[in-house]
């Protein structure tokens, strides 16, 4: 059984079909590479998956069962520039922000909560910068803060939104490997991202989408570049193609 099934995912936004029967499973130890041009609906994808969009039709299931918004363990973590870094908080309490929903106005954090919270900054390699300001950290740490609040929830599933965007390629490297790490211990991780030879490179699974799925296969067999050029709509001579030839 796959832990995340997305089955025929169809959302409008203002009128105007974004998703259009968007079908698509990630394995647990699997990391999937969500990959299409700008504004083909990966952010909205990963949305409905979140229960933050609405579907006119299709389901999204988690271990077999109907995601619940808030209740399925989701772990999502945005791009980087959709969190308030200028809130004045440190990094410890930006982390337990990824369990409010656990949480409620009359339940303060706990020693459970707090625990989680030091593993996950463990994890991402970020204890030491436990009480810096957010507003003090470099883009990498800041990546890696919004890693370790999706990851106190302990989710089975987690969603990546660009997380390499501005970053060097150390950075880069260790997020990689910690997202691998992530996924063998039996999660699902999806993951969207520009980087191409990257994610050609990293990734178990690549999804092409743009408005739906147009192929959904391990990199070794994405080698024809017909569904590329359907996807980003660029003919047989972009230089887009080029990244088949070194693989
Ligand atoms: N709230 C909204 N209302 C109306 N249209 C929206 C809304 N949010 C997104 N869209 C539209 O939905 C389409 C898909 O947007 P989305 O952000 O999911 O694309 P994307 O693949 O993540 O793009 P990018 O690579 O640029 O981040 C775009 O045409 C966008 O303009």
């Amino acid at each position: 059984m796959s832990v995340l099934d997305v089955r025929g995912v169809t959302v409008a936004l203002g009128g105007r079909p974004v998703l259009d029967d968007v079908s698509l499973t990630v394995e647990a130890g699997e990391l999937t590479g969500l990959i299409g041009p700008n504004g083909a609906g990966k952010t909205t994808l990963l949305r409905a998956v979140l229960g933050l969009v609405r579907m006119s039709t299709g389901a999204v299931l988690v271990d077999g069962r109907p995601s619940r918004p808030g209740r399925s363990a989701i772990g999502y973590v945005p791009q980087r520039h959709e969190f308030a870094w200028d809130f004045p908080i440190a990094v410890e309490h930006a982390v337990m922000t990824g369990l409010s929903g656990r949480l409620s106005p009359f339940r303060r954090p706990g020693v459970d909560d707090w625990r989680a919270v030091g593993e996950a900054l463990e994890r991402v390699r970020m204890s030491d910068l436990a009480r810096r300001p957010v507003g003090e950290l470099s883009g990498g740490q800041r990546q890696r803060v919004l890693v370790a609040r999706a990851l106190a929830l302990q989710p089975r599933v987690l969603l990546l939104d660009e997380p390499f965007t501005g970053l060097d390629l150390p950075t880069q490297e260790l997020l990689t490997e910690l997202f691998l790490d992530l996924a063998r211990e039996d999660r699902a991780v999806l993951m969207t991202t520009h980087d191409l030879v990257g994610a050609l490179d990293t990734c178990s699974r690549i999804a092409l989408l743009n408005r739906t799925v147009i192929a959904d296969a391990a990199p070794s067999d994405l080698l024809d570049p017909e569904p590329w050029m359907r996807t980003f709509g660029v003919g047989e001579n972009s230089p887009l193609l080029k990244i088949l030839k070194v693989m």
